[in-house]
């Protein structure tokens, strides 16, 4: 056996297919994350994302196909590969009247890990919330504030896995750039990130890999060190635009 098929994978999804009704939602999917790696998932509305991500996470069982995360199988022990994912949606939910650190020691609590407010601080500061606003009540937190301190939460879980849907949506760009910060520092630590997202544009910055999905297939895949952000851009226009004409 190689090095390469020694690797355990963060996440493996295997020839998945997700149906509604009778619409394939997800078709053949395969996809393979290695640990500490970056990969965005685009794709217009409708592409399967959102169902992709909520197939990960054992919301949603598949026709057909397989997925593991750090190589426990979703299917036969969805608790257990839950237990290594951490997931960041659109909308990060705080309790308002609690400051920062003690949502984030809260939420951590809920998930088995008791943290001080040392430790609390330092995975806010690396989630990239400023010191000045660790000890504020989340009431009056802005969008992206909230995304840093469910990072926080996604970190204290040392989790394997991150999952992000849509994270950049509605952030001015002070605030994407700070997200993309915050991602790059998880996968530093070995986490690997799958992120769904429209945010052609910080695809370079953020991630090592992306992927094209369009109703439910994987039209292509790419490591983004290979390509300028302006190829990133023509690569999805020309792929989507030359469907469209195969569907016409
Ligand atoms: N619960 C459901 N019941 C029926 N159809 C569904 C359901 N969830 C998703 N779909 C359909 O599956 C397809 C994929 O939807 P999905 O939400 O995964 O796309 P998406 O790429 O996340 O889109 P967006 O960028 O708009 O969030 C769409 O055609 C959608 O209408």
């Amino acid at each position: 056996m190689s090095l390469m098929q020694t690797r355990t994978d963060a996440l493996r999804l295997d020839a998945v297919r997700k149906d509604f009704g009778d619409r394939h939602a997800l078709d053949e999917l395969s996809i393979a994350i290695a640990p500490g790696e970056v990969y965005a998932l685009l794709g217009p509305n409708g592409a399967g994302k959102t169902t992709t991500l909520n197939l990960i996470l054992g919301f949603l069982q598949p026709e057909a196909g397989r997925i593991e995360v750090a190589g426990i199988d979703v299917g036969r022990d969805p608790l257990g590969a839950r237990a290594k994912i951490a997931y960041l949606p659109e909308t990060v939910m705080l309790h308002p009247s609690l400051s920062a650190i003690e949502n984030l020691t809260y939420f951590a609590l809920l998930g088995g890990r008791r943290i001080d407010a040392a430790q609390a601080r330092d995975l806010l500061s690396e989630a990239g919330l400023q010191p000045e606003a660790h000890a504020r009540r989340a009431a009056g937190f802005s969008k992206g504030m909230r995304q840093k301190v469910g990072l926080a939460i996604a970190l204290a879980k040392n989790a394997q896995l991150l999952l992000l849907d849509e994270p950049t949506s509605g952030l001015d760009a002070s605030a994407a750039n700070d997200l993309s910060q915050g991602v790059r520092a998880a996968a530093q630590r070995g986490i690997a990130v799958l992120m769904a997202t429209h945010d052609l544009y910080r695809v370079k910055d953020v991630a090592h890999r992306l992927g094209i999905l369009r109703a439910g297939r994987l039209l292509a895949q790419r490591l983004t060190a290979e390509l300028s952000a302006a190829q990133i851009e023509s690569l999805y226009l020309e792929l989507l635009a030359s469907q469209d004409a195969a569907a016409a």
